[in-house]
């Protein structure tokens, strides 16, 4: 069997290595002759997945997506040549989740302006969205939820009006998928006008997709709207954002929200299980042979962190500020955002670092935010 992969696709040999030969490709500029005679196709988000790339394979038996999104494969097109598709719904939400909250603890302290007492609007409230929330809430802020979607559903949670989300909120963190048609449409859902309505001070978080967000408008509003504060992980035009944005950012990089270590092995293994169901074989590997011990076997709390002290142990998990820098230095590079992505292999999560307490209840909330070992 025939298994090409997107070559920054990690754990692959690991788990698909006694199923079938293994070819790593370049998923950016993938060929259709590179994958004429697949009969696997794992791909990330950098590859579209359509006709003019499939249409020269007879034998393809599954594709893959090692992400969330779906936005770069024509699912029409698979279902119509009865191709099997599967994504990995869920498998970074931690990981972006963190990293929205790891953002905003580093805008408080650039700013000196509190996480805590602050309001956080989350539009769209499904994987990612609620994994952002679980941290917020974990460390005791209010979280208000829009998802339209979700709210017709019958999800029970409380949901509000965009509207009055930005009526409310100190801090906006985007979660939807893009779409670009029908009534929940999201590209350019802040576009000019709904970015120049923002509150005074409004933090904008974007780690969904960049054009979501109006790039062209968000530049001329911050011209004149030095207020908002920015972190911005998705950009328009990737993999060549706006220069003349990237410097209005606080936090700038290079859509790398989801990439712990344990949300790529999750995206792979999901396909690997998937893979094994389809094949009708037992999957026989575990995902927790697939890690890297972390640095630090544990730290030991004097007392419960206040918020400096939690953006320390933040820190010790993943410092957001390298990734800002290598990307303010190496976006204009050619290649370099793709380059930056493809080497960025050293982030983990919080769940990777065990604290030890002695007085558990004073600090089981650090336990709900993620951290392990919590009191013990
Ligand atoms: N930066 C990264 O590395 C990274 C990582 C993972 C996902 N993403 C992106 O984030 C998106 C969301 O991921 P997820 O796992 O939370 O997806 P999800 O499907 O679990 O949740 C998306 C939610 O958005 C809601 N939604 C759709 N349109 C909306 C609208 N107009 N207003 C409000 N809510 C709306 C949906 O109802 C759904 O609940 C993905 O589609 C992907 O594009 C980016
Ligand atoms: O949709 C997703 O899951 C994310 O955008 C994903 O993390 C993007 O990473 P890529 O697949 O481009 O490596």
């Amino acid at each position: 069997m025939k298994i090409v992969v997107d070559e920054n696709m990690p754990y692959v040999e690991p788990l698909f290595g006694a199923l079938g030969e293994i070819i790593p490709v370049n998923g950016r500029t993938l060929t259709p002759e590179q994958v004429q005679d697949a009969d696997v196709l794992l791909v990330r988000s950098v590859t579209r997945v359509n006709a003019a790339l499939l249409d020269a394979n007879p034998k393809l038996k599954f594709v893959g997506s090692a992400t969330i999104g779906t936005d770069h494969v024509d699912l029409a097109y698979l279902a119509g040549r009865g191709i099997p598709f599967s994504n990995a719904p869920g498998c970074n939400a931690t990981a972006v989740g963190e990293f929205a909250f790891i953002a905003m603890l580093e805008l408080a302290a650039r700013f000196n302006s509190p996480l805590k007492g602050k309001v956080v609007g989350i539009v769209g409230a499904g994987n990612t969205g609620s994994a952002t929330a679980k941290c917020l809430e974990a460390y005791g802020i209010k979280v208000l939820l829009n998802d339209p979607i979700k709210a017709a559903e019958g999800d029970p949670r409380h949901f509000v009006s965009l509207e009055t989300l930005l009526h409310q909120a100190d801090i906006i963190s985007l979660h939807v998928p893009i779409t670009r048609t029908g009534e929940h449409k999201t590209l350019h859902l802040f576009d000019e006008a709904r970015l120049m309505s923002l509150k005074p001070n409004t933090w904008l978080v974007n780690c969904c997709r960049g054009d979501v967000i109006d790039n062209q408008a968000l530049i001329k509003v911050k011209q004149q709207r030095d207020d908002l504060k920015l972190v911005l992980d998705v950009w328009e035009g990737e993999p060549n954002p706006m220069p003349e944005l990237v410097p209005f950012a606080e936090f700038a990089t290079p859509h790398i929200a989801g990439y712990s270590l344990e949300g790529k092995a999750r995206g792979t293994f999901m396909l690997y299980q998937k893979l094994c169901e389809l094949l009708a074989i037992p999957a026989t590997k575990h995902l927790s042979e697939l890690l890297p011990p972390f640095h630090f076997k544990a730290v030991e709390l004097e007392q419960a962190p206040d918020e400096k002290a939690l953006l320390q142990l933040a820190r010790f998990v993943y410092d957001l500020r390298d990734d800002d820098a290598v990307f303010r230095n190496g976006f204009v590079k050619e290649n370099g955002f793709d380059t930056m992505r493809k080497n960025h292999k050293h982030r983990r999560e919080f769940s990777a670092l065990a604290l030890a307490y002695h007085g558990q209840s004073e600090v089981d909330w650090l336990s709900n935010l993620g951290f392990s070992g919590v009191g013990r």
